[in-house]
């Protein structure tokens, strides 16, 4: 991918989070990763690429002269703040982007639409589009992440047009975009649209989401979709394609090779001598369909009273949104179950799930994601998955399971290799739990080196420099069929 060197110094990416949160901790200011999937496909690409990259702190600012610490301290990881005060910062992420956005692009039903929280959202847009717009210079590469920023490529479009300078704009999905019906549940369903589509390329996990995508714009804008990947609009003519985003698989077998990596790894195999282990990792997020994999998995013990003393359930839950009311609610939820499964049947040897509700270090994942024989995925939609991903990547030695929902992204491309099953039937799931555990060594190495080939080839750098190669194209031939 070397033709994209000199775009390389002018490109700029955009995430409503920096990959760095910052927080304030005996009056100086401190940063560390954030969590999530886009924060490691971008990761990823770090690599093999150089980006500044703007987006939210995560911390509400005031003070001037702190507005000019955290900058300084975010310039050495190239990521450049956009402040927002709490209570907009708070209405656009949590009001709008997760309580109403989140839920109709993954079909959860029920959703309210309330006119404060998009106006929050219009608003940071703004904010967004302004800095932006004055940091960029013509030629620049603009390339835009996620949902909670659908209106800027319009938004900036109009800026840039203003200040005279001519940028090309790229905007990714991190989410599935739903079929048919499902996007008219939202009243503001045609600005968010036409605020798309003021890229010049758009890309999706999946070509579901993206055939879902054109047919939205068919139907609802009457845009032109007859030539393949392209919509033309308004005189305007955008590039749509899948693009499959991926990890680096080298982070993970380099943490492997650590000796303190290797020793918790030896630590832990003692520890579950003679007992499976299947892992779970996810947000604590209903779309992660973490009460159906509870559920699923008291029915497999149920279905297998052998195998008592002889499984664990290892789930991590990262908190996630915590100050939106329907991720406290579920949290509740979740450790209701969780009591229930273990007062029914933990024994005086132990108990068979383990449930924690925390994020753990990245060492400590890979180490888990080693040792287990099992990885257990129930998205009821998810746009890829990149826990799939990564759990592939430290299966070397032992060919663990995939047991993949039909539902994540991820499904896609892996259901070859992996066991998949649907989420909302526990009979299902525990028969997918089953044949996970039983499958013979000669059919689990036939399965991993599948999806080894599959991760391997389609990293994060992958995907981040074909995106880029095609947004670079598109800004030296604009007119020029996709
Ligand atoms: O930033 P948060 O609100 O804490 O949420 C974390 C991220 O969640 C979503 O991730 C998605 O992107 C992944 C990578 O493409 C994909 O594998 C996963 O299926 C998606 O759910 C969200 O889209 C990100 O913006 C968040 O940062
Ligand atoms: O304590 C943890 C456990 C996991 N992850 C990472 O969070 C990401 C989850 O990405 P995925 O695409 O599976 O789902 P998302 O959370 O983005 O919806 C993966 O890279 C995990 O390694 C994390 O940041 N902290």
């Amino acid at each position: 991918m070397g033709s994209i060197t000199d775009e390389k110094r002018n490109l700029i990416i955009v995430s409503n989070r920096l990959p760095l949160s910052v927080k304030q901790v005996d009056g100086t200011y401190q940063s560390s990763l954030s969590s999530g999937g886009l924060v490691t496909s971008l990761s990823g690409l770090t690599k093999s690429t150089k980006f500044q990259w703007f987006g939210w702190p995560g911390i509400e600012v005031k003070d001037p002269n702190d507005r000019e610490d955290v900058k300084r301290s975010l310039e050495a990881h190239n990521a450049i703040p956009i402040f927002l005060d709490r209570s907009l910062a708070h209405e656009h992420y949590n009001g709008f982007s997760n309580r109403i956005l989140w839920p109709v692009l993954h079909y959860q039903s029920g959703v309210v639409f309330d006119e404060t929280p998009w106006q929050a959202y219009r608003r940071v847009n703004e904010l967004f589009a302004d800095a932006i717009a004055k940091s960029a210079d013509s030629g620049s590469l603009i390339w835009v992440h996620d949902y909670h920023l659908m209106l800027l490529p319009e938004l900036l479009r109009d800026r840039l047009k203003q200040q005279g300078k001519s940028c090309a704009i790229g905007f990714s999905l991190h989410t599935p975009f739903p079929a048919g019906d499902f996007w008219r549940n939202l009243p503001v369903r045609k600005h968010l649209i036409e605020g798309m589509l003021s890229s010049d390329l758009i890309g999706f996990h999946t070509d579901e989401y993206k055939q879902n995508f054109i047919d939205t714009c068919a139907s609802l804008l009457n845009a032109r979709t007859e030539i393949p990947n392209q919509i033309q609009y308004k005189n305007r003519l955008v590039c749509i394609n899948k693009f499959i985003v991926g990890i680096d698989p080298e982070k993970f077998t380099d943490s492997l090779q650590k000796p303190d990596v290797q020793e918790r790894i030896r630590s832990l195999k003692e520890r579950y001598k003679g007992v499976k282990v299947i892992v779970g990792v996810d947000r604590l997020d209903h779309i992660k369909g973490l009460t159906q994999k509870l559920k699923g998995f008291d029915a497999f013990l149920d279905d297998h009273p052998e195998l008592q003393n002889k499984v664990v359930l290892i789930q991590v839950a990262v908190p996630s949104r915590e100050d939106v009311k329907e991720y406290q609610d579920l949290e509740t939820e979740l450790c209701t179950i969780a009591g229930k499964i273990n007062g029914k049947h933990a024994t005086p040897e132990g108990t068979p799930l383990l449930y924690m509700h925390r994020s753990v270090p990245f060492n400590e994942l890979t180490a888990l994601y080693s040792v287990a024989d099992v990885c257990l995925l129930t998205s009821t939609r998810d746009g890829m998955n990149l826990v799939a991903f990564e759990y592939v990547a430290c299966q070397e030695e032992r060919h663990g399971v995939l047991v993949l929902s039909e539902f994540a992204g991820a499904a896609s491309f892996m259901t070859n290799g992996s066991i998949p099953f649907h989420p909302a039937n526990k009979t299902e799931m525990s028969e997918a739990i089953f044949n996970a555990l039983n499958l013979d060594p000669a059919e689990r190495k036939a399965k991993y080196e599948y999806l080894r080939g599959f991760v391997n080839a389609n990293t994060s750098a992958k995907w981040g420099e074909t995106f880029i190669e095609k947004l670079s194209l598109r800004c030296r031939r604009p007119g020029e069929s996709c």
